[in-house]
């Protein structure tokens, strides 16, 4: 089939940024809405923009527990305390010649410009309230509309919703939203070798180790996990179940059989049904990853991933490449990568020909922080993965000299 995209890259490797533009590029949304309640929420992308519902605060109330008054009538004798509000009171009209009690939330009082904390107060014999210091006019006061005003913007189309955004529309009084529909995703690994955890094993065999950190990975609100299994290096299964991928999924992922060797049969199996965009990232690891489609082309079919085989390629690869190509398919604008400068803890040759992303942990005992490597850096080394707290990225072809800076990125951006 003839691919049909602009670019193809047949030789070569992408490097890492060009290839992470070029899978945001290729995000179109899903199509399609639902309405979910505000407690199904989280995680979900708002497909529309959400106006707000009322003026927040709704009424000028107080910011702190203590006195409300009306500071011109401040005296030497004091102000007796004449009324008392509580949070959840109507707003009163505070008499003349007194002050009111008040709390933390509670409507201040038609009458009165100031509260005045209970820690700057002091009582005397027949109660009146003397103020220890200067309060300026609206002090302690949280304002009517202070922070949105009903009908202004609260929150825009593509928004995740997560706890605070959530809490946001709470406040509004807002208990439905109308987010994206899930993004389906078909996944599966490929490879002989592989047998499912618990399983018995043979010698040679392993354990797919990758499917179940992708679907650790996909455990996401906003995805619906169309799982695949495990399939042979068979160029016949391949087919079918890419052919299934295609008619059920909206972005299909899998790992293994995307090299060289005679054993991948992933991207033939591809090309039958589709095409590919791009292949070969010069990152380490990674460096396998493809980008592909199955349909006509990459703009109107069904985007696949291919992640190499190798578990820690695999990692990398979803979290570098293929996290914003699901967060654009949900409806978000992919967040930029996040990189600020850290010191390495250590020496060591750097890759040739292409960017490593090494797996460290940031040791702040010195105040500032030095990244240290979490232990073995092979392509299929889980454990270093496991502790890592981010990722010291080295341009190709330099070695990495301890006290020197070079870029990181934290894991926690990687999150879902
Ligand atoms: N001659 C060359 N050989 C290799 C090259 C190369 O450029 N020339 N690239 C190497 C790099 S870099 C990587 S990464 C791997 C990627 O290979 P594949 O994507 O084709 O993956 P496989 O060959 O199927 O497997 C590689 C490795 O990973 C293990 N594996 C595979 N799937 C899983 C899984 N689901 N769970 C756990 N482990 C898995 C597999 O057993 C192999 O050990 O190719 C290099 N070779
Ligand atoms: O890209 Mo491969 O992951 O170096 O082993």
């Amino acid at each position: 089939m003839n691919c049909g995209c602009a670019e193809v890259v047949t030789s070569g490797l992408l490097d890492l940024f060009d290839a992470r533009e070029r899978m945001i590029a290729a995000a179109r949304p899903v199509e399609g809405h639902e309405r979910v309640a505000l407690g199904d929420a989280e995680g979900r992308v708002l497909a529309d923009d959400v106006a707000a519902a009322l003026d927040l605060p709704g009424v000028d109330n107080s910011a702190m527990d203590g006195y409300a008054l009306c500071l011109a009538e401040l005296c030497p004798a004091g102000l007796p305390v004449v009324q008392r509000v509580p949070a959840g009171a109507g707003v009163m009209h505070l008499p003349g010649g007194g002050c009111a009690r008040i709390f933390t939330g509670a409507p201040v009082p038609i009458g009165a410009d100031a509260v005045v904390p209970q820690e700057k107060v002091s009582l005397d014999a027949e109660g009146r309230v003397h103020v220890e210091g200067e309060f300026a006019e609206g002090a302690n006061i949280r304002r009517r509309g202070e922070e949105s005003r009903a009908g202004t913007p609260l929150l825009s189309a593509g928004t995740r919703l997560e706890a605070a955004a959530i809490a946001l529309l709470a406040s509004h009084g807002i208990a439905e939203v109308t987010v994206r529909r899930r993004v389906k995703i078909a996944l599966f690994s490929t490879g002989d070798e592989l047998i499912e955890p618990g399983e018995r094993r043979a010698p040679g065999q392993i354990f797919d180790s990758n499917r179940a950190m992708l679907k650790a990975l996909m455990a996401h609100p906003g995805v619906e996990l169309i799982d695949q299994g495990v399939l042979l290096d068979d160029p016949l299964d391949l087919h079918q179940a890419l052919g299934r991928a295609r008619d059920e999924a909206d972005l299909v992922v899998c790992s293994g059989g995307v090299s060289v060797g005679e054993e991948d049969h992933v991207r033939p199996a591809i090309e039958r049904l589709g095409g590919i965009a791009f292949h070969g990232v010069g990152i380490k690891p990674g460096k396998p990853f493809a980008l592909g489609f199955l349909g006509d082309s990459l703009a109107a079919g069904t985007p696949l991933i291919a992640l190499p085989g190798n578990p820690v390629a695999s990692l990398v690869g979803w979290q570098f490449l293929a996290l914003p190509l699901v967060q654009g398919r949900q409806g978000m604008t992919p967040p930029a990568l996040q990189r600020f400068p850290v010191t390495a803890g250590f020496s060591r040759r750097g890759p040739r020909g292409r960017r490593e992303l090494l797996r460290v942990v940031l040791d702040w005992s010195d105040g500032t922080p030095v990244a240290r490597l979490a232990g073995g850096q092979g392509s299929h080394m889980l454990s270093a993965a496991s502790q890592a707290h981010g990722y010291l990225l080295v341009d190709a072809d330099t070695d990495v000299e301890e006290q020197h800076a070079y870029g990181y990125c934290p894991a926690a951006q990687f999150g879902r």
